[in-house]
This record gives structure tokens, sequence and C-alpha cells, in this order.
């Protein structure tokens, strides 16, 4: 028999395992499959499928668990962009669904657990922390501080606020997401038992788009300090007047050199708290949680947050919507989510030229608060 080199082994090995499932191989053939060296981790040359993909398309429900526990990467993407969690969507099969999301669920927290001890073994490649691969001004917060922002408004009046990254526009904060910021403020000031005299803290100025709203409601806010470190969008700010408003305070850096000053701490608690940055990744909104007791006035005070995690993919999205629920849930914070449709009517005009950064047709608008003791 011709001599066969572990790599090609590997190679015809996973193909093989990839062809039998969706071929209905049995557990016990997969089984010996696997335990004779076929990588779990193979994606077929031709279209991307794993066998975790593979599973899914066969609705196997006990190939996906077994999968899943040899190790299968959760959130492999084949050639079309799609999960084996998407796949379970398309059938409408919830159980391989929440499986696969299951394990997806799992998979971060491990990782982000261990990303926070700086286990340098870790490979940042293989988790889902956003924009992890990214050095580009959008995945790098210092780099982004650093480049040029470009105000301006599209054909149809939209509001855009633009970087340049590689001869590419990217939307920083765009117009279209104006219900989203609308259905925010409502949801947060409707909640809210007390309204006179809030104190609202807003870390991300962008457009301004939510800081209006704030300060358009029927009382609007006592206190409204927003944090904003990056100087084209302190200069737009100035050129509109915000720094004279009465009740703002534009405090100038970012908010992780900012939040745990005393001077900060000295002004109080705060009934609202929103946070939408740029360039940062689901581990720096998960260190921001991490001071809101410190910051919340009490059980009465309101939380919400950008939730643009993973928002180009719906698994990836509902990882990250139950990852920051349980970590909320860490600090003492229960959330309420409803959803916001984005369908816009004229997709196409909603992007102007910026790379897409939210696709999916609903958004899921968090409203967190303090648990009160029963
Ligand atoms: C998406 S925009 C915010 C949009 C805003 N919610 C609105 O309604 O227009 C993000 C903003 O966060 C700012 N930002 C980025 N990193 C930050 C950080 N570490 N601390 C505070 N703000 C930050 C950016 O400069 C930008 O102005």
């Amino acid at each position: 028999m011709e001599d066969i080199e572990p790599p090609e082994l590997a190679t015809q090995l996973g193909e093989q395992l990839v062809a039998e499932i969706l071929q209905n191989a049995s557990l016990d053939a997969v089984k010996s499959l696997v335990e004779a060296g076929a990588p779990v981790w193979y994606q077929s040359g031709a279209e991307g499928t794993s066998p975790l993909h593979a599973a899914a398309y066969v609705r196997s429900l006990e190939l996906v668990k077994y999968l899943i526990d040899k190790g299968a990467v959760w959130n492999a993407v084949d050639f079309m962009q799609n999960t084996a969690g998407d796949i379970a969507l398309s059938f409408n099969d919830a159980e391989i669904y929440t499986a696969v999301r299951d394990a997806g669920i799992r998979t971060e927290l491990l990782l982000g657990l261990l990303s926070s001890r700086d286990d340098s073994s870790l490979d940042p490649s293989t988790n889902l922390i956003l924009r992890a691969s990214d050095d580009t001004a959008a995945g790098s917060s210092e780099d982004f501080l650093s480049s040029k922002l470009r105000y301006t408004k599209d054909e149809s009046g939209q509001d855009l606020c633009f970087i340049e990254v590689d001869g590419e526009d990217i939307g920083v904060m765009m117009g279209w997401e104006m219900p989203i910021m609308k259905e925010t403020v409502h949801s947060i000031y409707d909640s809210l038992p007390e309204r006179d005299n809030i104190r609202v803290l807003n870390v991300g100025f962008g457009l301004g788009i939510i800081d209006r709203l704030f300060q358009a409601l029927p009382t609007p806010p006592a206190l409204h300090v927003i944090i904003e470190p990056h100087p084209d969008v302190l200069r737009y700010m100035k050129d509109n007047d915000w720094h004279q408003k009465p009740g703002v305070r534009v405090l100038e850096g970012r908010w992780q050199d900012l939040v745990e000053k005393e001077d900060f701490l000295a002004l109080g608690g705060f009934d609202v708290i929103y946070t939408d940055t740029f360039s940062e990744n689901y581990r720096d909104l998960h260190q921001f949680f991490e001071h809101l007791p410190d910051l919340l006035s009490g059980s009465n005070a309101r939380f919400s947050f950008f939730h643009g995690l993973g928002a180009t993919n719906p698994l990836f999205y509902d990882v990250y919507t139950r990852i920051s629920e349980l970590h909320l849930a860490e600090i003492g914070l229960d959330v309420q989510w409803s959803d916001v449709d984005v369908r816009p009517p004229k997709y196409e005009e909603r992007w102007a030229r910026s790379r897409e950064y939210f696709t999916l047709p609903t958004y899921r608008l968090p409203l967190a608060y303090l648990h009160t003791l029963p």
C-alpha cells in the first residue's frame, strides 16, 4: 500500500467523515472514524462543510452532541458563511440549534475566563471575541483614536460618521440606528420609577443621537455626563455647543481612564447608564459591566448598551446575548430583552458605502437593573 503522509491522511479521513455523516452514517461508524484519527475540526475542501455542519444537515442530535463532546468547532463557518447553528435554524430544529448555541456559550465563557487570567496558551483566533483578528483602526482602540473621522450625510439625508480603513469606509455611527436609540431611551425612561432630576451617563458620543434624545425627554436630565475620547468627535461636539448645554458635562478621555478616578466617582451614582463605544470587543464591555455596581445609583437605576455583538450572524448574536446576560447576572443585574425591528425599507441604502456591521433583521435591546432583595 502507498504511504500516506499524516496531513494527507487527516484530509482524507476528514473528507470521509463529512461524506459519511452526510450519508447518514451511524453513531458507531462515526465513532470508529474519529477514533481512527478523523479530525472533528475538518472542513471539506469543496464547501467548507465540517462534521458538525453535516450532522446538522442530517438532523442527528446524537451526532451533534458526540461531535461537540469531541471538540467540534461550534462557530466554524462554511463557504456560504453558515454555521452548523444556522443550518439547524433553517430546518427549524430547536434541539440541534440549542445544542450548538450552548456549546458556544460554554466555550466562550471558558475562553473569556482563561483570557482574563492572561493564559498565553490561548489562541485568540479560536474564539469569537469580536474583531480579535482585526488589527485595523476598526479593531484597535489605539489606532481608532489617532485616525481621522469624517462627519457627513448620504444622498437620503442619513447622518454618518465614518472612519476610513485601508481605503474602505466603516461607519462609526450611522443614522439608521436612530430607531434603536429611540427605543432604548423610551424603554429606559418608561421603566424609571423616578423621572425627576435624573442623572445620566453616556459613554461614546458618535453622532450624539442618544444624547439628543436624552436632552429631549419630558424631564431632561439634571446631570448628563458624556464620556468621549476621540479628538474629531470632541471638535464636532464643541462645534455643536455640547459643552455649553445646561446640565451637560463632557469628560474627555476613554472610560477606562476615567471611571475609577476620584473626581468622577465624586459625581455620585447615575440613574441611567448607556454605553456604545467603537473598536472595542466583548472583553472591554465585560470590563465595563464590572464597574456598574459602583456607578449605578441603586435599584431604581437602569443600564443599557448597544448590543452589536456578533450581529452579522444569528447564532453568534444569540450566544453573545446569553453571555452578556450571564455576566450581568454575576454582578447582580437582571436583564429584560426586547426586540427592535431594524429591517430598513431600502436595505442597500442603509449602508451607503460602509462595511456592514449589523446584518440581522432584529436588534435585541437590553434593559438591565440591579436585583432587588426579596
Ligand atoms: C458608535 S459611536 C456612539 C454613537 C452614539 N450612541 C449615538 O447615539 O450617536 C461610538 C463612540 O464611542 C467613542 N469611543 C470609542 N472608544 C471609547 C472609549 N474607550 N471610551 C469612551 N468612548 C469611546 C467613539 O469615539 C465614538 O464617538
